[in-house]
């Protein structure tokens, strides 16, 4: 079995609890309150710009100039492309990217970032790809079931979010992602290791659910 296949089967239940959190399930119906997905796309924007440095670590951490290119991928598509969704959205609230910068980060935002970046600076390439696996493939299955069941109609207020993660560039740039990973597990994985490479990616997949939570726990 692939690597991330068997992650993903293995953390089943971290899994299930972020790509199934009620938060994704408001989103999709269109019933989630503006209040939530407001906090939680300012939140994202700061995770976003953290993440970018994630990648660029991983630039830093490449074994092969091939490495290097597909970490590059992931820098130019936080900074060139999925930012500038949040800065259309916010901007349609009356947000510049100035009031988004200056908002604080809440504490899952910081709890995710910094473990992704520890995870990155204290393991090798193979551990950071396990700790961002969660977020790029995890998105565009979420993207993808959305768009399948009719969340990107007009009627919904966040059909743009759904077009953008169930779009094609977003779902080849999470295939491109998985690949990479599955390549470089066949290069470096052991048996040995595999539990540490799990668990990096089952605290994703809970650092994900726990982002969902904190947008739902804005509009309490
Ligand atoms: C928290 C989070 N996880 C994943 C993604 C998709 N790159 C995101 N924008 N934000």
């Amino acid at each position: 079995m692939k690597l991330f296949d068997r992650l993903k089967a293995e953390a089943a239940p971290q899994w299930s609890a972020y790509v199934d959190h009620e938060f994704v399930r408001q989103l999709g119906s269109g019933e989630l309150p503006l209040n939530a997905f407001k906090h939680y796309l300012v939140q994202d924007y700061l995770f976003l710009i953290q993440f970018a440095r994630a990648y660029a670590l991983a630039v830093y951490k490449s074994p092969s100039v091939d490495d290097m290119r597909q970490s590059l991928e992931g820098v130019k598509a936080i900074l060139d492309v999925e930012l500038d969704l949040h800065l259309e959205l916010c901007g349609s609230w009356g947000m510049s990217r100035e009031d988004i910068e200056k908002a604080p980060e809440d504490t899952p935002t910081m709890a995710y970032t910094r473990f992704v970046l520890d995870a990155g600076m204290s393991g090798d390439l193979l551990d950071l790809q396990a700790a961002l696996a969660p977020c790029v493939i995890g998105y565009a299955e979420i993207g993808a079931a959305l768009l399948k069941g009719g969340s990107a109609a007009e009627a919904n207020p966040y059909h743009r979010w759904v077009l953008e993660y169930g779009g094609d560039a977003y779902q080849d740039l999470a295939k491109g992602f998985g690949a990479w990973m599955d390549r470089t597990g066949e290069a470096y994985l052991t048996e040995t290791r595999y539990p540490r490479v799990l668990s990096l990616f089952e605290k994703a997949s809970r650092l994900e659910a726990d982002f969902w939570q904190m947008g739902l726990n804005a509009s309490a």
